[in-house]
């Protein structure tokens, strides 16, 4: 092992380019075009926005051609995925931009499944999933299990981490598998965040939104999206343990007041 790689195994270089991505971001405020599901709109701009980047969500095939070259970094998420939006995410990928691909229920049809092979064909700097999604698009067989969750994940990212190997290789991109904890790979190196708390599964798109966080961190270290994605997964990871001190979680019924 060379000695960056050694380095690279210690904790304090993590924190040291997390918060210096973090700084660049807060400092350049990339714009990042986001072809994003109709659930997730607010919360990853919002996000981008905290980040000091600059969202926007523009999806129409006519400004494709004006918009997207301007762009740092386009992040493209199919959750909500119809006819009308392929082909604006077919030419935002196709833009010559960095981008960064969430497959938001991969194995929900074959609709799903088509347009998320092809996008993938197109290149993109990072795929980050759910472990159900990331085991999916490896191996379309695992599309018709029987315990199948739509946009939740049914299973545990550390059962991903080889699926996400193969995938890494097979496409070029980076991918990046979230849950408990988030693993990231680029068919060789495997990093593993350990940030977040459970409670993130309980808000609809915390994916979403830290899948634009990475189209980010991308814009500002496009030569490095391993980095990228593991750093912004990590800022994205406490940002939601911060929240958790100061928030009692969503209220349950049987907990409502009577
Ligand atoms: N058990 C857990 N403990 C800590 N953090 C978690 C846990 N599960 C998910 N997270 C964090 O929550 C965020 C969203 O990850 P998740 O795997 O739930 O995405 P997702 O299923 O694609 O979500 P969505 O489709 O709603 O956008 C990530 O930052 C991840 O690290
Ligand atoms: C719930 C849901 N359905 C399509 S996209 C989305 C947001 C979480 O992925
Ligand atoms: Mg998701």
């Amino acid at each position: 092992m060379d000695d960056d790689a050694k380095e690279q195994r210690n904790p304090a270089w993590w924190g040291r380019r997390a918060w210096s991505l973090l700084s660049a971001v807060r400092a350049r405020a990339p714009l990042v075009q986001c072809i994003t599901n109709l659930v997730s709109m607010d919360i990853a701009a919002n996000t981008l926005l905290s980040a000091g980047a600059s969202p926007a969500m523009v999806h129409s095939l006519r400004e494709v051609p004006d918009f997207t070259p301007r762009c740092d970094a386009v992040y493209i998420n199919v959750g909500t995925l119809s006819e009308d939006w392929l082909p604006s995410m077919r030419a935002a990928a196709s833009a010559g931009r960095p981008w960064v691909l969430d497959p938001v229920a991969a194995a929900a049809s074959g609709f799903r499944m088509e347009a998320c092979l092809e996008l993938l064909a197109l290149r993109p700097a990072v795929v980050r999933g759910n472990a159900s999604e990331i085991l999916a698009l490896a191996d379309r067989s695992i599309a018709a299990s029987s315990n199948f969750k739509g946009a939740d994940s049914s299973h545990e990212s550390v059962n991903a981490i080889e699926a996400a190997k193969v995938l890494s290789l097979s496409s070029g991109a980076v991918i990046a598998v979230s849950g408990a904890v988030d693993f990231i790979t680029n068919g060789e190196q495997v990093v593993g965040v350990n940030n977040g708390v459970a409670m993130m599964q309980k808000i609809t798109a915390t994916g979403c939104a830290v899948t634009a966080l990475i189209a980010a961190f991308v814009a500002v270290e496009p030569s490095d999206a391993l980095v990228a994605a593991a750093c912004a997964l990590a800022i994205f990871g406490l940002a939601g343990e911060i929240g958790m001190e100061s928030s009692k979680g969503p209220c349950h019924s049987q907990d409502a007041p009577h």
